[in-house]
């Protein structure tokens, strides 16, 4: 017999969608145009789902990520695929997607236009939705990454990274531009990453666990077994 009755992950993914969605509401009666910052990976799906089947006024929503590998889009890691795959679906086909990435080779060459794009968006975002790597990463803000200093410090909006672990470069918003934010959402699932958030909660060291960047935030956990 087939359970229709929805596990823990999608009832979590479902809570998210409602804060987020009322995070969006509720600056949309004094804003004309919002932004809302979304996570690639693969714990996001159902979140993006619930999410699509709000009800919004998406054309007055603008989506981008908080970190994109430089790959095209039509490649099956990149994080803009996904985006529109699973949440610019119905209705919020409607909002206005904008990618990280650009025609350039590298994203060292790509920066400063996708910079340009971002510096455009309506900040400060409404909601920032990140995940976590289970090294403690969020964003690409990664623990073994060389740019992971500028990328903690530098006012740029974005920032080129190239991460011993990753097979592919990536870019990332900078912690200073997801700080931009009032509220940030942490949604992340299974008993691994429980750990590792238990560890940058109790720990003091941002540049081994840089998920800790965000934790001084107004900051919304959103954990599932
Ligand atoms: O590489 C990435 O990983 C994290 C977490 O991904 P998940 O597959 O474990 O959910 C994600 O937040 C980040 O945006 C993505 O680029």
């Amino acid at each position: 017999m087939h359970d229709d009755t929805p596990n823990a992950r999608e009832c979590l993914a479902r809570q998210l969608a409602e804060a987020v969605a009322e995070a969006l509401r509720h600056d949309l009666e004094a804003r004309e145009r919002v932004l809302l910052v979304v996570s690639g990976g693969s714990t996001p799906v159902p979140f993006f789902r619930a999410l699509a089947a709000m009800d919004l006024p998406w054309s007055r929503i603008d989506v981008t990520l908080a970190d994109e590998r430089w790959v095209a889009e039509s490649a099956a890691d990149s994080n803009a695929r996904l985006v529109r795959r699973e949440l610019l679906q119905g209705k919020a086909a409607e909002a206005s997607f904008t990618p990280l990435t650009s025609d350039a080779q590298t994203p060292e060459e790509g920066a400063a236009e996708v910079a340009a794009r971002v510096a455009a968006l309506p900040w400060p975002a409404s909601a920032v939705a990140l995940g976590m790597g289970g090294d403690g990463h969020t964003a690409s803000l990664f623990p073994d990454s060389p740019e992971l200093a500028l990328a903690l410090s530098t006012a740029e909006p974005v920032v080129a990274v190239r991460t011993p672990s990753q097979p592919q470069p990536r870019i990332t918003l900078s912690a200073d531009r997801l700080h931009q934010c009032p509220r940030h959402f942490l949604h992340i699932t299974g008993e691994e990453k429980r750990v590792v958030l238990g560890r940058a909660l109790a720990g003091d060291d941002t540049r081994a666990l840089p998920v800790r960047a965000f934790l001084a935030s107004p900051l919304g956990i959103y954990w599932a077994p």
